[in-house]
């Protein structure tokens, strides 16, 4: 296999490639662009439009994603995968993951949209440095731009595979994506309603991408995703790469919509959160409930008939997000 095909091994190892760009049998370019960067260019004449971000390990710890890109980009470096789509293969935080953690000073995945500049360290740069690459990725004009941030998440969840879809102000939101999301396995999509800072929200909101993190199980360490069941995604981005994605008028039967009720921010070292540590994502919380308590006297009681919290995380770093309380939308 070509030496670029090798980007994950190159990138924990902490090595730079001698030859930056290299061809496959297929004549599909690979490029080597810095720390976990690649991408990949087909020939012309079989290009189908598409640009395509896939990016992964933004947070160090989350493998399973990781491996997937891995077994993608290797089967195109082989010439087994013909890429007939333009592709970026992004490893988010390169030290994170050689350390197996979700990050190092910061959360790399809260420091986009402008907030890396207002920070310093590693990790900063980092988002800064990821900002640039889908820039310039994304800055061909007259083509399709999509990017599918990969995660999965610190618990187990009552809805395994999910999506979270940015917003931007005047910008709807895609009913052929959403269809796109279903037949990859996604079984709820959580329609966010405020502009955010994460890197999906950065290539949807800054770069005029459709752009969505993806949740797709519980993370665990290289080696040990056999509970994380990828085939339909891996099956999708296969289809989508080569370009022969199915029929996207279909209806969204297997997809639950939700929104965005309330983020619950930290605020404080007396922020505490009323919830049991081993607590599903989707766990719905009845009217009354009382859900956390921070400095100040504030509280948190849940109002809305049908919530249900994700990603309760009462350790975050204050001013961050500790929790989304969230309610089902109707689909129209
Ligand atoms: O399990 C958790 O608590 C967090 C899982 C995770 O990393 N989720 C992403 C979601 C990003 C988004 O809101 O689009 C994150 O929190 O960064
Ligand atoms: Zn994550």
């Amino acid at each position: 296999m070509l030496a670029l095909g090798k980007l994950l091994e190159l990138t924990l190892a902490g090595h730079e490639p001698t030859q930056k760009i290299q061809l496959t049998t297929k004549g599909v370019c690979l490029r080597w662009l810095g720390e976990g960067a690649l991408e990949v260019r087909p020939p012309a004449a079989t290009d189908s439009g598409l640009d395509l971000l896939l990016s992964a390990g933004v947070h160090g710890n989350e493998t399973a994603p990781i491996e997937l890109l891995d077994s993608l980009l290797q089967a195109i470096a082989r010439g087994q995968l013909i890429p007939r789509a333009r592709i970026l293969f992004l490893f988010g935080n390169p030290e994170a993951m050689r350390r197996g953690a979700r990050y190092i000073e910061r959360d790399v995945n809260r420091l986009f949209n402008g907030r890396h500049a207002a920070a310093s360290g590693n990790e900063a740069l980092r988002a800064c440095e990821l900002e640039r690459l889908a820039t310039t990725f994304f800055s061909l004009p007259q083509r399709t731009r999509l990017h599918y941030d990969l995660h999965t998440a610190i618990r187990g969840s009552r809805i395994e595979q999910f999506a979270l879809y940015p917003w931007k102000q005047g910008r709807e939101h895609s009913r052929k994506e959403l269809v796109r999301l279903q037949a990859a396995g996604m079984r709820a999509v959580l329609l966010q309603n405020k502009s955010s800072i994460t890197f999906s929200a950065f290539t949807y909101e800054q770069l005029d991408a459709e752009a969505f993190t993806l949740e797709l199980g519980k993370a665990r360490p290289f080696g040990q995703n056999a509970e994380v069941d990828l085939t339909r995604l891996d099956a999708s981005l296969r289809e989508l790469i080569e370009g022969r994605e199915a029929d996207l008028d279909q209806p969204l039967v297997q997809l639950e919509l939700f929104s965005v009720s309330r983020e619950v921010i930290k605020h404080t070292d007396a922020f505490r959160l009323h919830l049991d540590d081993d607590i599903e994502n989707f766990t719905e919380l009845a009217p009354g409930y009382l859900l956390a308590e921070d400095g100040a006297g504030q509280r948190w009681v849940v109002e809305e008939q049908g919530a249900r919290i994700i990603f309760p995380n009462p350790k975050v770093a204050n001013g961050l997000r500790a929790g989304i309380l969230i309610v089902p939308t109707p689909q129209d």
